[in-house]
């Protein structure tokens, strides 16, 4: 099993080309190559797959070549991942797959994601849902939130700079099941200075649904970018978002949701198929 390795921000994937969609990837399978000690390690895996190839992608595909297949650490799948769908397409341009300049179309299982590629790579998310008002508690700590989707669900909350910095992300957050039956990706989010360029600025954290703690959440700071413009009483507006593994750029306008930042593939491996299947069945 061939395998490329990237991130976005830190955000960090482990990249399995299957375009004809025949690898008998399984959630034990992802979770044993997410492994941070005994596999390669990732936050979640990208299968590279032909729309044509894979059932999830024929209602959305619109003629677009290619579906992105994301995976969390935890071998749960997820509709949409802003970072993963970034990374998928500097992989795409650099196995020779979509030219590296230009926009083409990529389907996820949130619907067909326009992306732009360059020296950073911008996709135009699902515009976010902004809806309602609920909690996350961590360690005792009660954080009141809102909830936003962006193809997938989001709870942001929010806190000032102390705060921020001193939260123990170690355990998922306690939220509201009756109003996130599938679970939540939480963010926390302080505002500070917006840097030139850009109208608002949001330092962010998050516990990502399925991964836990990661370096940075694409699909993450565009609900925290939608709150931060709704919040301002805008309608439009750019906004700099920090991560733990770097800077993200969301633009937000009605009818638009622009995620902008880098993203790299760092190695081109095998998979040990043998050590592979021993962790997978240990
Ligand atoms: N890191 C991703 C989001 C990945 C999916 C998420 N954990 C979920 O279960 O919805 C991003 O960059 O958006």
């Amino acid at each position: 099993m061939r395998f490329a390795k990237g991130h976005g921000t830190g955000n960090d994937f482990v990249i399995l080309p299957d375009p004809d969609g025949t690898l008998p990837l399984t959630p034990a399978l992802v979770a044993a190559l997410c492994d941070r000690r005994r596999g390669i390690g990732a936050d979640g895996v990208l299968r590279v797959v032909r729309s044509a190839a894979h059932p999830d992608a024929e209602a959305s595909s619109a003629g677009a070549e290619w579906f992105m297949d994301y995976w969390n650490a935890d071998g749960s799948q997820s509709e949409m991942c802003g970072n993963g769908v970034r990374v998928y397409a500097r992989y795409l341009a650099e196995a020779g797959l979509v030219a590296p300049e230009g926009t083409f179309d990529l389907v996820t299982r949130a619907g067909v994601v326009p992306v732009t590629m360059g020296e950073e790579i911008a996709a135009a998310m699902p515009i976010p849902r902004v809806y309602v008002s609920s909690s996350a508690t961590v360690l005792e700590q009660s954080f009141t939130g809102t909830a936003v989707d962006v193809g997938n669900p989001h709870l942001v909350c929010a806190v000032d700079e102390p705060t921020l910095e001193g939260l123990e992300l170690f355990r998922a957050p306690v939220i509201d099941p009756l109003i996130f039956p599938a679970g939540v990706n939480v963010e926390f989010a302080a505002v500070g200075p917006a840097p030139a360029g850009a109208d608002l600025y949001r330092r962010m954290r998050v516990y990502e649904r399925g991964s836990g703690e990661t370096q940075s959440c694409g699909s993450g700071a565009c609900a925290v970018a939608a709150v931060a413009v709704h919040h301002a009483g805008l309608e439009s507006g750019v906004v700099v978002v920090d991560v733990p593994g770097g800077r993200l750029t969301v633009t937000v306008t009605p009818n638009e949701c622009v995620l902008q930042g880098p993203a790299v593939i760092v190695a081109h491996g095998d998979v040990d198929a043998q050590a592979i299947r021993q962790l997978v069945f240990s």
